[in-house]
């Protein structure tokens, strides 16, 4: 089986040479006087000259603040995190608040329909609107004591408020954390208080799945695991961002409304210069900006902090010269705040580009997300591959839906299979770049995703993003050949590596700081020697067209199955139950699956074993798990085809949608449900049943 595309590209864009890569490639021959000409020329310039490249791309996209002389030493090596623009003075929300326009929308905020009000009113903010209300913030967070360094904490929904907290934060030099309103308390005390924030911001109340939900009882829940831990914010600040009356009936006497908030600060305006302008905090390139958490499944999430000038570049770099969005596009991503895809949405703000916050179930109805397309002109939808399997199950928006402002999708999570490419060429639009996108939490950012001068196969990711220097390395620690199966490292520094795990040396006491370094290096440069390791299974195309290759995606590397010593990725898998078994109302329907090893042979070997989820009503018969496996076996190769396959009644997922693969393995192989940090799932519950089977399941390999 060969792991690229053999097929035509399913989308070609129509003048490449007029794409901002290749007016990005352009500049770089005239000033350096080189002779770059595909992609493939530019990215390999890109990560073998590191300090040229990053460096052009601050001028290119017009980073506000001042470079400086230095840019970071050509030849470091990971696991070094070299210093990078070490004279250089920034501020991250400077850049995303360059746009002053009156006119011009900066957000757009849809919430879900409930019965009550089928057609909920949208928010809108203009960039002045914006500016002036991060201003006010900005003086209350000054005036309540915010020094630079410390942590603004969110337990909120996907709001302009929670948007416009964020840019003061770092407006000031604070550090943002965030943690979506849909997780559990006991998941975001286990966040925050490894960060201790000193303010904290809270919705009040949220809606999903066309019901109302009080946040207020979470948010006590949350105050007082804080408590229990003496960790006391001293400011809460309750936004109302649903289109309801507000309540403060539930409230704590010492919150303190948003409006009175902003009022504070409308009459401080400390941090500000005489004519009211924001007197931003203009840091170093390193200093921190936001700390994201791993999901933590099994474990304490991990504290990763980022860099001010690696999230600006990085974004700027991806945003402009690798995905050519503008101005005047309008940009929307289903995420919560949860999801590093919240920052990457935010940081669209630094393109002047009008973002589209929805908060709500995206499936619930089908056609809203889509409705809003049209109404309000969304030019590049981001969602998840998971939304796009369920909603190929069930809903074709092209025959509801013009679509004609889309120009790109972008989706991530986890692998996006090859037949979700054919049903959004077929059913959503059939000329739209669909940029599968990869990276994660650890690097906030993008490792291979979308590029506007480069064709889409089905299945592929369409490139390795400039200046990221990864490759697929097989288990002997070098790099496989193309369209071989490896490991995702990245050979070469890049301005996005996270600072490290909070605490962050001068914030806690050595031993503290000490041990947050080994669990950062043990995270990323323990696997292989002196290159970062990713944990993602993968494989690099083979050159077609002279732009280098493409990037598959194969599964997380933990959960790599390996029965026989033939090792694959779950998603081989995955792709042949989607193409033969995901139609809805079929026969023969499978509605989700997961496929994990179980060790046997006392260890020595590992077997396949299969779970899948039926639509309700439904049983696995004997003749349904016959042509599963031989849709396996035809398709891929005896050696995929499970040893069982198990009917579930669910399939566990994190809280960011991510199907729990390792977990489960571990759990099947007699690891104790204790050991498992429910905080972290959106269904625990289910997990219980994966305990017993696995009982069964051992004892079965006993006999
Ligand atoms: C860009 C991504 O890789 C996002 C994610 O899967 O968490």
């Amino acid at each position: 089986m060969s792991i690229s595309s053999f097929d035509a590209p399913l989308y070609q864009p129509k003048n490449p040479e007029e794409s901002a890569t290749f007016r990005f490639l352009a500049r770089i021959n005239s000033t350096l006087g080189l002779s770059l000409k595909s992609y493939h020329d530019l990215y390999i310039w890109s990560t073998t000259h590191i300090d040229d490249f990053w460096g052009a791309v601050w001028d290119f996209t017009n980073i506000i603040g001042d470079k400086g002389s230095h840019v970071v030493e050509r030849s470091a090596l990971p696991p070094h995190n070299p210093p990078w623009f070490s004279d250089a003075r920034l501020n991250w929300a400077e850049n995303m608040l360059h746009c002053r326009s009156a006119d011009k929308l900066a957000f757009i905020q849809a919430t879900e329909p409930t019965p009550e009000d089928p057609t909920p009113e949208l928010r809108k903010c203009t960039y002045l609107q914006l500016y002036n209300l991060v201003a006010d913030l900005v003086s209350s967070l000054l005036q309540n004591g915010l020094k630079p360094g410390d942590r603004v904490a969110s337990y909120s929904s996907n709001c302009i408020e929670n948007v416009a907290a964020c840019l003061a934060t770092a407006a000031v030099g604070g550090i943002w954390v965030s943690a979506a309103a849909d997780f559990g308390s006991e998941g975001v005390i286990e966040r925050f208080e490894q960060v201790q924030p000193k303010f904290i911001f809270a919705v009040d109340e949220v809606i999903y799945n066309a019901k109302v939900h009080r946040h207020i009882p979470k948010l006590f829940a949350l105050l007082a695991g804080l408590q229990q831990k003496s960790i006391a914010p001293s400011k809460v600040i309750i936004i109302h961002a649903t289109p309801r009356v507000e309540d403060r009936g539930d409230w704590s006497p010492e919150w303190v409304s948003w409006d009175a908030f902003i009022s504070e600060g409308r009459e401080s305006k400390l941090g500000r210069t005489p004519s009211g302008e924001i007197e931003w905090n203009r840091g170093s390139f390193d200093a921190p900006l936001w700390i994201l958490f791993s999901s933590g499944t099994t474990g304490r999430p991990k504290p990763i902090v980022h860099r001010a000038g690696g999230m600006l570049l990085q974004a700027k770099k991806e945003f402009i010269i690798c995905g050519d969005l503008r101005p005047d596009d309008v940009f929307f991503y289903y995420t919560t705040t949860g999801w590093m895809m919240w920052n990457f949405l935010v940081s669209g703000l630094s393109l002047g580009a009008t973002l589209v916050l929805y908060d709500g179930s995206p499936l619930r109805d089908p056609s809203y997300l889509w409705k809003l397309v049209d109404d309000l002109g969304i030019t590049i939808f981001g969602t998840s591959a998971k939304y796009l399997d369920q909603l190929s199950k069930g809903y074709r928006p092209r025959e509801n839906h013009d679509l004609t402002t889309l120009r790109h999708i972008y989706s991530t999570g986890s692998p996006l299979a090859p037949p979700l490419f054919d049903y959004v060429y077929e059913h959503i639009h059939e000329n739209v770049l669909l940029g599968s996108i990869t990276g994660g939490t650890d690097i906030c950012s993008l490792f291979a995703g979308m590029c506007s001068a480069l064709p889409v196969y089905r299945g592929e990711i369409q490139c390795r993003m400039l200046g990221m220097a990864i490759e697929s390395f097989a288990p002997t620690g070098t790099p496989s050949q193309p369209d071989e199966a490896g490991e995702l490292v990245c050979i070469k520094p890049f301005p996005c590596m996270p600072l490290g795990f909070w605490p962050l040396p001068g914030f806690a006491a050595d031993p503290d700081v000490e041990a947050a370094k080994v669990r950062y290096q043990q995270a990323y440069f323990s696997e292989f020697e002196g290159v970062w390791y990713h944990g993602d299974h993968i494989a690099i195309t083979r050159s077609r067209d002279g732009n280098g290759g493409g990037v598959v995606m194969l599964g997380r590397s933990d959960g790599v199955l390996n029965p026989g010593g033939i090792r694959f990725g779950s998603a081989e898998l995955y792709d042949v139950l989607d193409l033969c078994f995901s139609g809805s109302g079929a026969e023969h329907t499978i509605a989700d699956c997961i496929a994990v090893g179980q060790k046997c042979d006392n260890g020595m070997d590992e077997r396949v074993v299969l779970f899948v989820k039926l639509p309700e009503g439904r049983d696995l018969s004997a003749d349904f798990e016959k042509k599963i496996k031989a849709e396996i076996r035809n398709r891929r190769s005896p050696r995929h085809v499970p040893s069982r396959i198990i009917q579930v009644t669910d399939i566990p997922y994190t809280l960011n949608g991510k199907r729990v693969e390792v977990l489960v393995k571990k759990i099947i192989n007699g690891a104790p449900l204790t050991s498992v940090n429910p905080a972290t799932l959106s269904n625990p519950e289910c997990l219980a049943f994966y305990a017993d089977v696995g009982a069964v399941l051992r004892l079965e390999l006993e006999k």
